[in-house]
């Protein structure tokens, strides 16, 4: 883990040189997979999403600095540069929610479907739970078309199909900034820097600076001064009570409308089948609770989560050496908080738990915004489907077979009409 900088300019030098580097990676990375002599005619798009927007929040210099940074490097590039930007929640929910329905072709299949109403195994769009770092959205098309609350409405025209579709991004409630609210919360009844903590496993132990831990828009309202400076975190691997602290982060008392998920955020009733991915599908392939044919339900995937909590870290750890010992030691905590965000925030149930699929994949690409993003910017998605649809295999060659049977009606016309004056005679046409 990086030491932590505070939000001072000189602080995040460092972070705009990591960014740097990444970048570098993913451009070498690029120059491979693109032939070379494509370079040039390749678009390159950059969008940062809810860590860009936090540190936005809290430096806005800084965060353009590091997209200068990163903008400087990239029109240094081969590509075709075409800009970097912050993206905002309700973008990334709705690029989100666009990738999957382009890669599950729903879009398509229900523009066609337009032209015979008579199918009714009309396929709907799927909605799309994202969860990242700093942020996690929702975003699906509700049963009521009329929204109550506009600033969660889009409105879509694809391939000739319009669609309502409801969006929201919960700034701060990505697993990383989830479980520094949760820790921060935690603080305020500490008399000690020693926090036992039931969602990390039992023998785990870990160093957090407070100073860090507040240098965050998240939780920067939580600001206490402390005698020491740094917290103890100590395991104690308890997923029942890991739970009960991780739903205080979700404020149900107040909602302005006629259902809320949270925090007072307008939600209309679930719809649908949903796809999560991003860090939903991480936390839940590792945890074996991501198949793709029959996901775990809801009831087991919370005693997976109870078993996987209590074992001891020392157990876990020789369990999988491979794995990262940041994402190994969070498991415990980032599968409680999906089953707590998808429960309590969303209000999903034992029966439309068994609507999510845990998507990494669709096909060979990545479930996530980006693709969205980029069929958007590149407009790829035409908003009217083209009326005049390529012919199929049969219709082909149905559509041959009567030309021909035109063409040899017409020359045995034909050859009636000048050679044989007989034929009309006798009445063959
Ligand atoms: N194998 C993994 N196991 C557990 N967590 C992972 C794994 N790979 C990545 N992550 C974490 O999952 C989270 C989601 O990553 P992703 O890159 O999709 O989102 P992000 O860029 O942090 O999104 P946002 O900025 O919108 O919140 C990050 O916290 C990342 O560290």
């Amino acid at each position: 883990m990086d030491e932590p900088k505070g939000p001072g300019i000189s602080g995040y030098s460092q972070a705009v040189q990591n960014a740097s580097r990444s970048l570098q990676h993913c451009l070498e990375r690029a120059q491979e997979v693109v032939p070379q002599q494509q370079h040039q005619e390749t678009p390159v798009y950059l969008g940062a999403t809810a860590g860009m927007r936090l540190l936005s929040l809290d430096n806005r210099h800084v965060a353009m600095e590091v997209l200068s940074a990163v903008e400087n490097k990239l029109r240094s590039s081969p590509f075709n540069f075409q800009g970097a930007r912050i993206i905002t929640g309700q973008e990334e929910g709705a690029y989100g929610w666009i990738t999957i329905n382009y890669l599950l072709g729903s879009f398509k299949q229900s523009g066609w479907l337009n032209f015979l109403p008579k199918l009714t195994s009309i396929k709907e769009t799927v909605g799309a739970l994202d969860l990242g770092g700093a942020s996690t959205q929702i975003t699906f098309v509700p049963e009521q078309e009329q929204s109550e609350s506009q600033e969660n409405s889009l409105h879509f025209r694809l391939y000739g199909k319009s669609y309502n579709v409801y969006t929201h991004s919960f700034l701060c409630y990505g697993k990383d900034q989830a479980l520094r609210m949760k820790l921060v919360r935690d603080l305020q009844n500490a008399e000690t820097g020693r926090l036992q903590d039931p969602c990390f496993h039992t023998g785990y132990e870990r160093n957090v600076s407070i100073r860090d831990l507040y240098a965050s828009p998240c939780t920067a309202n939580y600001k206490q001064s402390l005698a020491f400076p740094q917290l103890h975190v100590v395991g104690s691997g308890d997923y029942q009570a890991c739970q009960t602290r991780i739903e205080e982060l979700f404020n149900k008392t107040s909602c302005p409308y006629s259902k809320c998920s949270f925090n007072g955020i307008f939600l209309p009733p679930l719809q649908g089948h949903f796809g999560a991915f991003s860090a939903f599908y991480f936390v839940m392939n590792f945890l074996n609770l991501s198949a793709e044919s029959s996901p775990a339900p809801l009831n087991s995937a919370i005693s997976t989560m109870k078993n996987f909590c209590s074992r001891p870290w020392s157990e876990v750890k020789a369990a999988y050496p491979q794995v990262k010992e940041k994402y190994l030691s969070e498991y415990c905590f980032s599968g409680t908080y999906i089953i707590s965000l998808l429960k309590t925030g969303y209000g999903f149930s034992l029966e439309t738990w068994q609507q999510i699929q845990f998507l990494g994949k669709i096909g060979s690409s990545d479930a996530g915004w980006t693709l969205g993003y980029m069929l958007n910017l590149t407009n790829m998605i035409p908003a009217e489907q083209s009326l005049m649809r390529p012919l199929s295999h049969a219709g082909y060659v149905g559509l041959m077979v009567l030309s021909s049977l035109v063409l040899v009606g017409a020359l045995l016309l034909g050859w009636c009409i000048f050679r044989k004056p007989r034929c009309l005679r006798k009445g063959i046409v």
